[in-house]
């Protein structure tokens, strides 16, 4: 199997512990039944649509059958800032709130690339109120994508890092454009990082555990025919069908009943997490003080050099 890495960089880092657990709050559970046709292209009606954006969230709904298309739209490499993790999950609650959308397609608005991942300036050079700000926004985004009541389905349109596959694997399908140039996986480490505990949750929920501890430990980035064997993706798809396929797939998930299909997914995902909601605040603590190492930073700094003088 190719697996592909973006450089053997590997430095020394502590990692912090884990920290008291308490309780929390999961999905609310809604009865709505549609089985509409759905469209093979994203030419929807213009009567039936209803488009709002932000800076860097594009969103577009198709009212007549309950589905949106949301866009990342952060260039040059759609890294997940605290800019756009805020825009997002004001974004996410509107869709959430609006009872005719039952599903979201998440992409990205670049051609190549679908999210860089956490955006490594925020994790950079800043103080402690910014590093817990920025990780409080992380953990929202991920808790409003695995625990959506919506149908997801991640269209992948490029490649997609450490917090990029994140946002991919808490949807509940994965399509990724059939293009050997794009990688997808949690290459925390090779960041002299550590995904925490509910990045490999959520993975090992999807791939299981011995292709976790494999692809963890050495932060494997996987073309996508690899990404596929392994379950990190469900489907790929020629670069030109993603967003078609996305949508064809999505009618089928809204044929199934709106009530039993949530209740199943509680069932599959509300201990991940709770796991996460019963020690948030320890979470961030960790974060933080994990973080704000000098070593974990001099990494940072080092990878942010690596990226900006490597060849293209
Ligand atoms: C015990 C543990 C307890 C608690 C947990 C503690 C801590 C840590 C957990 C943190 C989890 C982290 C998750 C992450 O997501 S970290 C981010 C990882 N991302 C990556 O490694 C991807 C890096 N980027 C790339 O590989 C390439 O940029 C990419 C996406 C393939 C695109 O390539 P290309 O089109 O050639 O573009 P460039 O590389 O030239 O990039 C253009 C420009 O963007 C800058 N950039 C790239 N990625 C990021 C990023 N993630 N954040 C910020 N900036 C980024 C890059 O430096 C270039 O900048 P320039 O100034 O040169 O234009």
């Amino acid at each position: 199997m190719a697996l592909r890495a973006v450089s053997a960089l590997t430095w020394g880092l502590g990692g912090p512990g884990v920290g008291p657990l308490r309780s929390g709050t999961f999905l609310r559970c809604a009865t709505q039944h549609r089985l509409e046709k759905m469209p093979s292209s994203i030419g929807f009606p213009e009567a039936s649509r209803r488009p709002f954006s932000s800076h860097r969230i594009l969103v577009d709904v198709d009212q007549s059958h309950g589905v949106a298309t949301m866009k990342l739209k952060n260039p040059p490499v759609n890294s997940l800032s605290l800019e756009l993790l805020t825009e997002f999950v004001i974004s996410w609650e509107k869709l959430e709130n609006d009872k005719s959308c039952r599903g979201v397609i998440l992409t990205s608005n670049s051609p190549k690339i679908f999210s860089a991942g956490l955006d490594i300036t925020d994790m950079y050079g800043k103080n402690a109120a910014h590093y817990a700000e920025f990780w409080k926004a992380v953990q929202e985004v991920w808790l409003k994508l695995y625990t959506s009541n919506m149908v997801v389905i991640a269209a992948i349109n490029g490649s997609s890092p450490a917090g990029g596959c994140l946002m991919s694997l808490a949807s509940d399908y994965r399509i990724m454009a059939d293009n050997p140039k794009y990688t997808i996986g949690l290459n925390e480490t090779l960041l002299g990082i550590v995904a925490p505990f509910w990045f490999k949750d959520n993975l090992v929920n999807t791939i299981g555990n011995r292709a976790s501890e494999h692809a963890l430990q050495r932060g494997l980035l996987f073309p996508p025919a690899d990404a596929l064997k392994i379950g990190l993706v469900d489907q790929i798809v020629p670069e030109d069908k993603v967003q078609s396929t996305a949508l064809s797939v999505m009618s089928e998930w809204l044929k199934i009943p709106d009530h039993a299909r949530q209740l199943t997914k509680t069932m599959m995902r509300k201990p991940t997490a709770d796991r996460l909601l019963k020690q948030r605040e320890a979470d961030i603590q960790n974060f933080v003080s994990f973080i704000s190492k000098d070593s974990i930073q001099k990494s940072l700094h080092m990878y942010l050099k690596f990226l900006k003088e490597r060849e293209k």
